[in-house]
């Protein structure tokens, strides 16, 4: 039977994109049957049915060069304990605008996910001042709101501009050109993954932790226990802990094999200047993404 992806839909997201360029790469690797994608209705119902067994796999936009942090993402990994993440791959991003008009001026609402709109808020704010920015579940979603006079856009892929045979009125319009976002391939931790990285992919741990008291120097103990053994940290990222205002849940991306030793130590430590401390996984780094055509 053939691995089932999920992945933000409908057809057309970056997170297919991702998701397609992850099943070439699988079933080049394994010799296997091209897995199976499964389109969700957002991020989190994407890991959920992973989480719940529906899917094998799922694969969430977790970081945009950009943009910043996918919240939803470290948040449902956060609450979702059953969830491993196995690898990660970074897409390339170049977001188009959408829309039956002319001229960019007959613009007045460009719809999008947040994420899309945020990667491109300076050209909005230069080029389309007059538009109000509505946020969509997708960016393939907001695709349903291109109307015929047009009025309203929507920012999405040139790919999806194919699929759906929708007319590209302004290209490559994100405010930067290297515009890149990084995805996890997520499954359950008891479900056995049968691929091994290529040799020299560099290898992350996440993990995400809260701290026993909100007193001063209370993250200080934890960041002291990477740097004592010259872990380098990636990524540190706060996000609320939902339970009472100004507590945080501190998710970290270390540049470490959580194999080893070493890093075992670490997690000891941690474990003493820590409340609740989850890891997520070690998994390397992988360039699978080629060129996905309509
Ligand atoms: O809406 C999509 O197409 C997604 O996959 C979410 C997203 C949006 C913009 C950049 C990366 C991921």
């Amino acid at each position: 039977m053939s691995l089932s992806i999920a992945h933000l839909g409908p057809a057309g997201t970056y997170a297919e994109q991702a998701a397609i360029a992850y099943a070439d790469w699988y079933a080049n690797l394994t010799q296997q049957p091209i897995p199976i994608l499964c389109p969700c209705p957002s991020i989190a119902q994407a890991l959920q049915s992973t989480a719940a067994g529906d899917t094998k796999l799922s694969v969430s936009p977790v970081e945009n060069s950009i943009e910043g942090s996918v919240s939803v993402t470290l948040d449902t990994v956060w609450q979702l304990e059953m969830l491993q993440i196995r690898q990660a791959l970074v897409l390339s991003i170049e977001h188009v605008l959408i829309a039956k008009a002319q001229q960019l001026q007959s613009i007045q609402a460009v719809y999008s996910h947040p994420q899309a709109l945020g990667q491109c808020q300076t050209w909005l704010k230069h080029n389309l001042p007059q538009a109000t920015l509505v946020p969509a579940s997708s960016t393939t979603e907001a695709l349903n709101y291109v109307d015929e006079d047009g009025s309203i856009a929507a920012i999405s892929s040139e790919r999806a501009a194919q699929l759906y045979q929708l007319p590209v009125i302004q290209r490559s319009i994100q405010d930067h050109p290297d515009n890149c976002t990084r995805f996890w391939i997520v499954s359950q931790k008891e479900t056995p993954y049968p691929v091994t990285a290529p040799e020299g992919s560099p290898v992350y741990t996440s993990l995400a932790f809260s701290l026993p008291a909100n007193v001063p120097g209370a993250l200080l103990q934890p960041l002291k226990i990477f740097n004592d053994r010259h872990i380098n940290l990636s990524r540190i990222e706060s996000r609320p802990s939902k339970r009472s205002l100004g507590e945080y849940v501190f998710f970290v991306d270390a540049e470490a094999d959580l194999n080893t030793s070493f890093f075992q130590s670490a997690l000891d430590e941690l474990t003493s200047h820590t409340e609740v401390l989850k890891v997520f996984g070690s998994y390397p780094l992988v360039q699978v993404v080629g060129t996905v055509g309509p």
